[in-house]
């Protein structure tokens, strides 16, 4: 029977969400479940409140009602470091925001204690994988060009190993063959996503289901043509949903030898990963005092420099100015 409940608690779980902004409802009653692997995307019109929905389910957003669960528990619960980084939102643009580097956002990222202990993916093989150059790993952030800083930006992302992956157009600024790569990428990487798309035929190469806002409704799209999305990287094979522990970690690439790192756990109650990297690199970062008060709640960021609105929360115990 133990064992029964278990199997049947979603990875996340969405009840009757809402989020009103400056005292206007943007959303009402989206509930959805999300289970691991599971391509969710989300197609709306301009201003519906996509953007809105990803930052509360990456808990980034305090939302004006609902009910949030990662495997069962409550973001208080989870902790709100260790559900960021389990629950990963990877922005439209944040590049132009960006100081350095990526390997060094990166390796700081690695530093957050949410971070720590965790398995990783192969950041190179990603990197390769999405059709980029090793080298932009170490040029800086202002000098690549947007489709390059998007991929690369979704590459460290996927290298933490969240279990949920919140994309807000991910391919927005590639070219066709680039958002084919980023579209295979993902299709295969293991995490579940939530996938902001304007782009029709993104939704049938890839497949999944599709939450249509503002109605909050879902339609299972089509399996994709077998051939149109081989499988050409796997980042992490197996995640044990077991208290969010990752028991195996591995590399597979179609034109690279399999790598294994297994072994390592990482549990996402516990130790998890920064989640903050986002929070933390996000200037617009808003929510509820609790969920930004102390370094505790921000588990280790003082390694990076707060933005100024977060240090702001932080002071005083106010929030911020949302997105
Ligand atoms: N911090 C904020 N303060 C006031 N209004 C906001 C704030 N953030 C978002 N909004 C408003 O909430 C609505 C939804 O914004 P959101 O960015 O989620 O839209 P979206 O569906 O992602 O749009 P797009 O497809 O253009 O990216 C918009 O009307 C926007 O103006």
């Amino acid at each position: 029977m133990q064992h029964l409940i278990k199997v049947m608690t979603p990875l996340l779980e969405v009840r009757n969400l809402r989020r009103d902004v400056a005292d206007r409802n943007i959303l009402a009653n989206i509930s959805f479940t999300l289970e691991p692997g599971e391509i969710l995307f989300i197609r709306g019109p301009s201003g519906v409140g996509k953007s809105l929905l990803l930052r509360a389910l990456a808990c980034l957003d305090h939302p004006q009602g609902g009910t949030l669960l990662l495997h069962g528990c409550p973001p208080a619960h989870v902790g709100y470091p260790a559900w960021r980084t389990a629950v990963s939102y990877v922005p439209q643009s944040r590049a132009s925001s960006l100081k350095g580097t990526p390997a060094e956002l990166y390796f700081q990222s690695q530093r957050f204690s949410a971070q720590r202990a965790r398995p990783r993916g192969d950041l190179p093989a990603l990197v390769h994988a999405l059709g980029l150059e090793q080298l932009v790993l170490n040029q800086q952030w202002n000098e690549l060009s947007g489709g390059q800083s998007q991929r690369v930006a979704l590459a460290i992302s996927l290298a933490l190993g969240p279990q949920v992956l919140l994309l807000d157009e991910p391919s927005s600024a590639c070219d066709l063959i680039s958002t084919l790569r980023v579209e295979r990428v993902l299709s295969s990487c293991g995490a579940a996503l939530v996938w902001v798309t304007h782009d029709p035929q993104q939704l049938s190469r890839v497949g999944g289901r599709l939450l249509e806002l503002p109605l909050g409704t879902i339609v299972h799209l089509p399996p994709p043509p077998l051939a149109s999305l081989p499988p050409v990287l796997q980042v992490f094979s197996e995640t044990d949903t077991d208290g969010g522990s990752v028991s195996t970690t591995s590399v597979r690439h179609s034109s690279l030898p399999t790598v294994a790192a297994g072994g390592a756990v990482g549990n996402v109650a516990g130790a998890a990963t920064s989640g903050g990297l986002i929070a933390a690199m996000r200037p617009s970062v808003s929510g509820p005092a609790e969920l930004l008060d102390g370094d505790a709640a921000y588990g280790g960021y003082s390694d990076i420099p707060l933005p100024a609105t977060a240090l702001a929360v932080r002071r005083d115990g106010r929030s911020g100015g949302g997105a």
